[in-house]
């Protein structure tokens, strides 16, 4: 096996917890993302991804631990907020006014592509076209990482598109690094090379997709021969039974084998939650 590339990390948190009102909303998470990666977060409702986010830029104050971000963020809110009585071009140039780092011209470039017109008041727009805007906005301001709450949601597939072209030029073009949350994997499977799973405020997986894919395996066979393996998690019909397991297994005839896809192992995951795929200190999973 080949030594691990040690990536710098643009997100770090060590132990970090965070209570909202009485309740912790997340516990003891110790996760990296690397520069120049584009992340998924997923979980279940409530699970603590916004509280995750809402910390990494300095929203939310950690109660537990540490969170540190090279460089700036910026985040852009699950319902998008813009000013909704002023035009795009105002918008823009409120951005110019209030902020140190502006790429006002790179955000006309993009508006101009996507057909986003200046003159247009924010409340006019669409959904896709208020979350482009959004994006363009935090884009702007050329941060080092950008946290998206569910920048997906409400919109159709094709501005769902649209959106994830817009970032994958922006990751590919300056290195940018993105952290975004989303409930619909089969958006995140084709742009996303970093899974981060929250499951009831605790961390289970975090790391490159492509090694958690290839060190995973979904095996098909009878239930009753299933007893005794260790699995990640089983599901099953009666007679049938379906189990995530980690690394290579031969099992014989009886059992059908292949390497899950990404949903498969989120759902694998979220369905034992004391189950975890975590980086250990030589960034093996353990
Ligand atoms: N403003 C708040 N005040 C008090 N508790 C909150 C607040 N916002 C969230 N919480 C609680 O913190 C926990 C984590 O919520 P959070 O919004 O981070 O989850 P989430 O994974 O983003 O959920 P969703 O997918 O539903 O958006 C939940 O138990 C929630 O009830």
């Amino acid at each position: 096996m080949s030594a691990p590339i040690l990536e710098v990390p643009v997100l770090e948190t060590t132990g970090l917890g965070v209570r909202r009102r009485r309740a912790w909303a997340l516990r003891d998470c110790s996760l990296s993302v690397p520069a120049g990666r584009v992340a998924a977060l997923v979980g279940p409702n409530g699970a603590g991804k916004t509280t995750l986010m809402l910390a990494a830029v300095g929203l939310l104050a950690p109660d537990r631990g540490h969170v540190s971000v090279r460089g700036t963020a910026a985040f852009v809110a699950q319902d998008k907020p813009l000013y909704e009585s002023f035009t795009v071009g105002e918008l823009l140039e409120f951005g110019r006014r209030t902020n140190t780092r502006w790429d006002g011209e790179g955000a006309r470039a993009r508006l101009d592509v996507l057909g986003v017109p200046l003159g247009r008041r924010a409340g006019r727009l669409s959904g896709g076209q208020q979350a482009q805007v959004a994006i363009t906005l935090a884009l702007a301001r050329t941060p080092d990482l950008l946290v998206l709450d569910e920048p997906l949601a409400n919109l159709d597939p094709l501005a769902r598109h649209d959106v994830m072209r817009t970032l994958m030029g922006e990751v590919a073009g300056r290195g940018l690094t993105v952290l975004l949350s989303s409930h619909v994997i089969a958006d995140l499977e084709d742009t996303c090379d970093w899974l981060v799973v929250l499951n009831g405020g605790r961390l289970q997986v975090s790391g490159d997709i492509d090694d958690l894919l290839a060190g995973h395996l979904l095996l098909s066979g009878p239930a009753e021969a299933a007893e005794g393996l260790e699995a990640v998690s089983a599901t099953g019909t009666g007679r049938h039974a379906t189990l995530l397991v980690r690394g290579d297994r031969a099992l014989g005839p009886r059992w059908s084998t292949r390497r899950p896809n990404l949903d498969e192992l989120v759902m694998g995951y979220l369905r034992s939650p004391q189950a975890a795929a975590l980086p250990g200190p030589a960034g093996v999973a353990r």
